[in-house]
């Protein structure tokens, strides 16, 4: 395989920090309401990304996280400022450099698992022979190998989550975004599949910003999270997540957890 193994990523402590992956810079997003008015969803949003961190944003439910994450994307445009992964502008839909994973399942059904993660490899310069080395090896990544011809309706919504992140990764995004993943899961699978995500994270140290408004789900995934405050949405507290890199669910019991999660759910409430 030409593309760089998981091996090669190692992690890197917060105070080694690089220029930031991704930037959000004076973002505003407004609709047009009735006469004309308008509803400011998003107000003056500054976020920095940096590489190979996790980072969570988490707000209320109608504080504006998913427009905010589409605009990252490229799948909304925003009011005024801007978007740069890299330091450069980035504009139109998500590609190579920002893979996207939604909280529905988006796989194509007609489409088997290998085939599905296979897809947004045909539109790059790959063989055929490198095409099926990045899916074998993004299949063992997310333990599917046993279901590479198996069809999206015969996976459960763990697995069906599975295999789209191993499309998003198998395009080597700059940045994976993920909007609530996991929110359509029971309660059970979610846990297994927040286990599977981190577990991920500590072998590929990819570069992720996911949403969610789980405290607790963010608390355990991030080594950073940004709080969101509610209309208009606007950065209102940025934390650090200072727990050990390697966690097992059961650190979700551990007073210095319990400690952040009242903290942060402390700054939700006075909203
Ligand atoms: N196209 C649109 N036109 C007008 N208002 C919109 C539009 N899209 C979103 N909004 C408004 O923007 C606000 C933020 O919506 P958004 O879905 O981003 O919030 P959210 O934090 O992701 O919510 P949830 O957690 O419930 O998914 C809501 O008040 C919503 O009604």
């Amino acid at each position: 395989m030409n593309s760089r193994t998981l091996q090669e990523f190692t992690p890197v402590k917060l105070a080694d920090r690089q220029a930031p992956k991704l930037s959000v810079e004076n973002l505003s997003k407004s609709y047009p309401v009735r006469g004309d008015r308008h509803l400011t969803v998003l107000e003056n949003i500054n976020l920095e990304i940096f590489p190979r961190e996790f980072t969570c944003l988490v707000g209320a439910s109608g504080c504006g996280k998913s427009t905010l994450l589409n605009i990252i994307a490229g799948l909304t445009p925003p009011s005024t400022g801007k978007v740069l992964v890299d330091g450069r502008s980035v504009t139109g839909k998500p590609g190579s450099d920002r893979g996207m994973v939604f909280q529905g399942y988006t796989l194509y059904p007609w489409l088997t698992v290998a085939q599905n993660i296979a897809f947004g490899l045909q539109f790059q310069h790959m063989s055929k022979s490198e095409q099926r080395d990045k899916v074998s090896y993004f299949l063992n990544v997310v333990g599917l190998e046993k279901f590479a011809n198996s069809y999206p309706k015969q996976l459960s919504g763990g697995m069906k989550q599975r295999v789209a992140i191993a499309r998003a990764l198998a395009n080597e995004p700059a940045v994976l975004l993920m909007d609530e993943p996991f929110g359509a899961l029971d309660a059970q699978t979610k846990e297994q599949m927040q286990e599977f995500l981190l577990e991920l994270w500590s072998k590929t140290h990819v570069t992720v910003l996911m949403i969610t408004h789980d405290v607790e789900e963010a608390i355990y995934l991030s080594q950073r999270i940004y709080v969101l405050s509610c209309r208009p949405g606007r950065v209102k507290s940025e934390i650090t997540i200072d727990l050990p890199e390697h966690r097992e669910l059961d650190i979700k019991l551990a007073p210095e957890f319990v400690a952040i999660k009242r903290q942060v759910l402390q700054l939700m409430r006075q909203e």
